[in-house]
């Protein structure tokens, strides 16, 4: 077992009610839950506090992570729709010698899934008869499109491309576009699929979430990895891969 840790849950939805069941069964303990009701707590709520699990709503996000780095609380960032301002808040994080690890999806799956959505990438680079595209489907209360998760497998396509350069919403305008396409549906917790089809025949790998279960969990070991760091962190460095 981790060390017992008092956490601060940053957005206390349906992410932050699974991951504080998660937390406790690791020996935790949750020391501040922050919902719209409290979300102005400042940096004197964040003082007993070991580490940040923040899943809240995009708008939030950016001053959700300030008032951690501020406190020198090391935060586990899950929110997603906030990722224009990333290069500030590793600056930022430099500049306190803060801790963060912000991860669009914190699944182990998905985690490994980014792995072989490069390595299928650079096979595909030699391949220009294939085209590819993106769909992810999600829950109906899903603030953001496309998903967090989607524009990192695109980043990860482009990265390892040599006819793609921007991912784009719905429909690829040009042959160097990528496009993701986003579908809505009740109660699903997050699907996606990278198709690359051709005249001859057409390859796809999916990622399929059960429950919201594998993003608790990897949110909670994303927590109990940055504890005790400084620095900025990534889920590779959690699944060391
Ligand atoms: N990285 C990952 O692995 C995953 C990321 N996500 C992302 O996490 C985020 C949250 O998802 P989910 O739990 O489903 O969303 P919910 O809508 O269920 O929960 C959002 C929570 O944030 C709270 N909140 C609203 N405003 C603020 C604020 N200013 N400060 C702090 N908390 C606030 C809400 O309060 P109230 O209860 O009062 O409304 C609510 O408790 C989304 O961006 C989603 O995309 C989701 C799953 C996995
Ligand atoms: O909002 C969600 O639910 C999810 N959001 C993340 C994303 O935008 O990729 C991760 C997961 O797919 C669930």
């Amino acid at each position: 077992m981790p060390k017992s840790l008092n956490i601060a849950l940053i957005g206390y939805g349906k992410m932050g009610k699974i991951i504080e069941d998660i937390a406790l069964s690791r020996g935790h303990h949750i020391g501040l839950k922050v919902t719209t009701s409290n979300a102005d707590y400042d940096l004197n709520d964040l003082r007993d506090i070991d580490v940040a699990i923040e899943f809240s709503i995009p708008e939030a996000a950016v001053k959700n992570i300030k008032k951690c780095l501020n406190a020198g609380v090391p935060i586990a960032i899950g929110t997603t729709g906030w990722y224009d301002d990333i290069d500030e808040i590793v600056g930022l994080t430099k500049e306190k010698d803060g801790c963060i690890l912000p991860a669009t999806n914190f699944s182990i799956g998905v985690n490994i899934f980014f792995e072989i959505n490069r390595h299928l990438a650079a096979l595909m680079a030699k391949q220009q008869q294939y085209e590819a595209m993106i769909t992810e489907t999600h829950h109906t209360q899903k603030k953001d499109a496309p998903s967090g998760t989607a524009i990192t497998l695109a980043e990860g396509i482009i990265e390892n491309s040599t006819t793609k350069d921007r991912w784009t919403k719905e429909v690829a305008e040009l042959k160097s576009d990528l496009a993701i396409k986003s579908l809505r549906m009740e109660d699903v917790p997050g699907t996606h699929e990278i198709v690359y089809d051709s005249d001859i025949d057409s390859i796809t790998i999916t990622h399929e979430a059960k429950s919201r279960k594998g993003f608790g969990l990897g949110a909670v070991l994303a927590a109990e990895f940055i504890a005790d760091k400084k620095g900025v962190y990534s889920m590779k460095d959690v699944l060391a891969i």
